[in-house]
């Protein structure tokens, strides 16, 4: 038997750091939705640029490619994988060297208009009663009319204390100031720094990691009997 509706949406944005990848995944495993990390499809086309040898500045090529580029995910929380054609990019895309070059490729409109395209198609594949998706302009753009939308912040101290924790490849100052300047050039783009009308802020400066769950699936329990 076939699902009968569209599944339901938890929309998740907030800036580098703030927890939407963890928390997202997370609280999508405890509510048996999927899980979706949009950032992941614009760091793979990053990476698939770079791969190709095209300069991420040159606009005209990096649409270009778009026709090329042939991307998959896994959507259930317990199985994450990235690919790009038969390669996974699942760890590659987390390279400093993708990071740094994402935001260009990001401020492009047809690579927002296409990756929003299939971000859509993706959401609608869920065979579960629900998807969590995470970004920068799920609630505002992406899937404005879900019926769970949450900004997700922190202090910039927490998200570079959190992030500089994760690589150690680098000095914590290196990754903060790499992070601000991602932060700064997403922000000409997208608003994620306030929430939207109608979008519930949760704000994890002063809470751990399992504390900034249960609070996201306190709003999505407010909201419970419109996805029930
Ligand atoms: N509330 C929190 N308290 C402490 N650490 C957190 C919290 N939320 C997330 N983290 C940690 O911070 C790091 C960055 O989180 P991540 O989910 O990758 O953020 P984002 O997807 O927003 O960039 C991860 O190592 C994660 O475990
Ligand atoms: N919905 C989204 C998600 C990511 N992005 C871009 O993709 C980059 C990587 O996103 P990410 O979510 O993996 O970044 P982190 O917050 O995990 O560091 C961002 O810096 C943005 O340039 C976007 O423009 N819109």
């Amino acid at each position: 038997m076939g699902r009968h509706s569209s599944p339901h949406i938890v929309a998740i944005d907030g800036p580098a750091g703030s927890g939407k990848s963890s928390v997202s995944r997370a609280a999508a495993l405890r509510i048996g939705f999927d899980y979706l990390d949009t950032g992941a499809a614009y760091r793979a086309f990053a990476w698939f640029v770079n791969d190709w040898g095209i300069d991420a500045e040159n606009t005209d090529a990096v649409v270009a490619a778009l026709a090329d580029f042939d991307y998959s995910i896994g959507i259930a929380p317990d199985e994450h994988f990235v690919r790009v054609g038969e390669t996974d990019v699942t760890d590659a895309i987390r390279d400093p060297a993708v990071s740094a070059i994402v935001s260009s490729v990001a401020r492009i409109p047809e690579v927002r208009a296409h990756l929003t395209q299939l971000f859509r198609t993706i959401a609608a594949s869920s065979k579960r009663t629900g998807i969590v998706i995470e970004g920068r302009d799920i609630t505002t753009v992406v899937a404005p009319t879900a019926e769970i939308r949450i900004l997700l912040t922190a202090s910039e101290e927490a998200r570079m204390a959190r992030r500089s924790a994760e690589i150690s490849t680098q000095s914590a100052e290196t990754v903060a100031e790499q992070m601000r300047s991602r932060d700064r050039a997403d922000s000409q783009v997208v608003e994620f720094m306030s929430a939207a009308d109608g979008v519930t802020t949760v704000d994890s400066t002063h809470l751990d990691l399992e504390a900034t769950i249960d609070a996201v699936l306190d709003v999505i329990n407010t909201y419970r009997e419109a996805i029930a």
